[in-house]
């Protein structure tokens, strides 16, 4: 059945989809749609909720990045066998996630003022808050959060790439077991030749 990814030419809450796909082999067609000219009526008001990503199979489509991630890691070693720790990396996903809101929150916000005020927060407090407590759960389980290779390294991979684009920072470099398992999925067989392949993202403005 035709696979279809549905984004932005951006990395963001699509690349972790990518990444997964790639790693397992599977054959998708990635279309990127350009964020500077978006919004394009004719394909926003065609999109369930309006957004992307969004994901294809035949005649069926998905949306919400988190359960796009984890449908297109199923029937592969990325989800854990164990129902709890098949709920300990849907946790953490949901945890990385919290901190994009936050992130987003900055990258919205009109008044500069106010988003000087959250850059200081997610720099002084916000960024340290989640990626101490992520690099523990790490660093307990063997370099992984549910100690083997699950779908939620690959978006914490995915989230911290974005980030660092945002933020024009390396949030990893302070966490070193973050930085290790970032290196190994940017690595792994699929995603390495993904990643020599795709061209370089650029920040779209926010309008
Ligand atoms: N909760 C959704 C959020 C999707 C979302 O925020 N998509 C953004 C891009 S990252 C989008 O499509 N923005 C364009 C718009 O809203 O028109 C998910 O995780 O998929």
């Amino acid at each position: 059945m035709a696979k279809k990814l549905h984004y932005f030419n951006l990395n963001a809450l699509g690349e972790s989809i990518r990444y997964i796909l790639h790693y397992t082999k599977q054959e998708f067609e990635d279309i990127r749609h350009d964020r500077e000219t978006w919004p394009k009526p004719e394909i926003k008001e065609n999109l369930p909720y309006g957004q992307f990503p969004l994901y294809e199979e035949g005649e069926k489509v998905l949306h919400q990045s988190l359960a796009i991630a984890k449908y297109v890691a199923r029937n592969t070693d990325l989800i854990p066998v164990d129902p709890w720790l098949q709920a300990v990396a849907e946790s953490t996903a949901y945890t990385i996630y919290d901190f994009w809101q936050k992130l987003m929150a900055y990258r919205r916000e009109k008044d500069p003022e106010k988003q000087k005020q959250l850059k200081k927060e997610l720099f002084e407090e916000t960024i340290d808050f989640f990626f101490s407590r992520l690099e523990k759960q790490l660093s307990e389980n063997g370099g992984y959060f549910t100690g083997k290779l699950s779908w939620a390294e690959f978006v914490l991979c995915g989230i911290v790439e974005a980030s660092n684009l945002i933020l024009d920072t390396e949030i990893e470099k302070k966490y070193p077991t973050i930085e290790a398992v970032i290196e190994k999925i940017r690595n792994l067989p699929g995603v390495k030749e993904y990643i020599a392949s795709r061209g370089t993202y650029v920040l779209p403005k926010i309008k």
